[in-house]
């Protein structure tokens, strides 16, 4: 559904993206992993072009990118960011029908689509007249997820949605996004800085590095992965948290 061929992108000395080839599947859960600066959101913004490229081709459902009406591209893919931006002086509803409006929808179905999408994203439907400085990050976050999701794209594009939330609530919201993506039939790329997070929502993670894909492979693949010091460093950092809780556990 979505391939990067040979795609390359510099800003000025620096290479954020380096040759970078991947061939997403439909359905397909990705997780791209990096440090800061690996170009993880480069790599997303590329394919909804929000960021442009110098070199490569990307494609999605057959059809070059860049040959493609921006509006159109935008309908087909979802995109979720940190700290979410919505506008302050929007109710939820009008939050979420935004894209719909811009796209000329009737104003009439607004109602019952706003509801549907809130219970979509298992927030209840009184919450449309609410404004956003009276949600809570996670419930902000899930009002992202329902804007993004409203023109009914079949891609969703996210760049740590849960980045700026509590543990349980990122968990929590992980884990609902999941049950999400497989009942729509999404697929999904999410750009986490977290080893553990990839591992356990996705079905390949690609790992980044100074622009390229050191790795792409299922989690069970990737966690037996040796031999690469930049991912074992990200892998460590994951299983030596996993071993120090289990060995507190048993010494408990
Ligand atoms: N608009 C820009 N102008 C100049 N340099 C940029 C721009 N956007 C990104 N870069 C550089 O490109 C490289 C890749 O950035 P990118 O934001 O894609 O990384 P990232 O992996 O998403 O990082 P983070 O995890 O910190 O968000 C970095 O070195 C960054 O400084």
């Amino acid at each position: 559904m979505i391939t990067l061929s040979q795609v390359s992108k510099s800003h000025g000395e620096r290479r954020a993206l380096d040759d970078v080839t991947l061939a997403i599947e439909s359905g397909c859960f990705l997780a791209i992993v990096g440090q800061s600066g690996a170009g993880k959101t480069t790599l997303l913004k590329a394919i909804n072009r929000l960021a442009d490229i110098d070199a490569g081709q990307i494609m999605v459902d057959g059809e070059d990118v860049s040959a493609q009406p921006l509006a159109a591209l935008r309908r087909r893919i979802g995109y979720v960011f940190q700290g979410i931006g919505l506008f302050p002086h929007m109710s939820v509803a009008e939050n979420i029908w935004l894209v719909p409006r811009l796209q000329g929808m009737a104003r009439a179905g607004r109602a019952a689509r706003v509801a549907e999408l809130l219970a979509l994203v298992s927030l209840p439907a009184d919450f449309a007249e609410r404004y956003p400085a009276q949600l809570s990050g996670g419930q902000a976050q899930r009002v992202g997820f329902a804007r993004a999701l409203a023109a009914g794209p079949s891609i969703m594009l996210m760049d740590e949605p849960f980045g700026a939330l509590d543990p349980v609530t990122r968990a929590e919201l992980g884990t609902a996004y999941r049950a999400l993506h497989d009942r729509l039939g999404l697929t999904s790329l999410l750009v986490t800085h977290d080893m553990s997070e990839a591992l356990l929502l996705a079905d390949r993670v690609v790992v980044m590095d100074e622009g390229q894909v050191l790795a792409d492979m299922p989690p069970r693949a990737l966690i037996r992965h040796r031999g690469d010091p930049r991912i074992d460093a990200m892998l460590d950092a994951a299983r030596g948290a996993a071993a120090a809780l289990e060995a507190l556990a048993r010494d408990a």
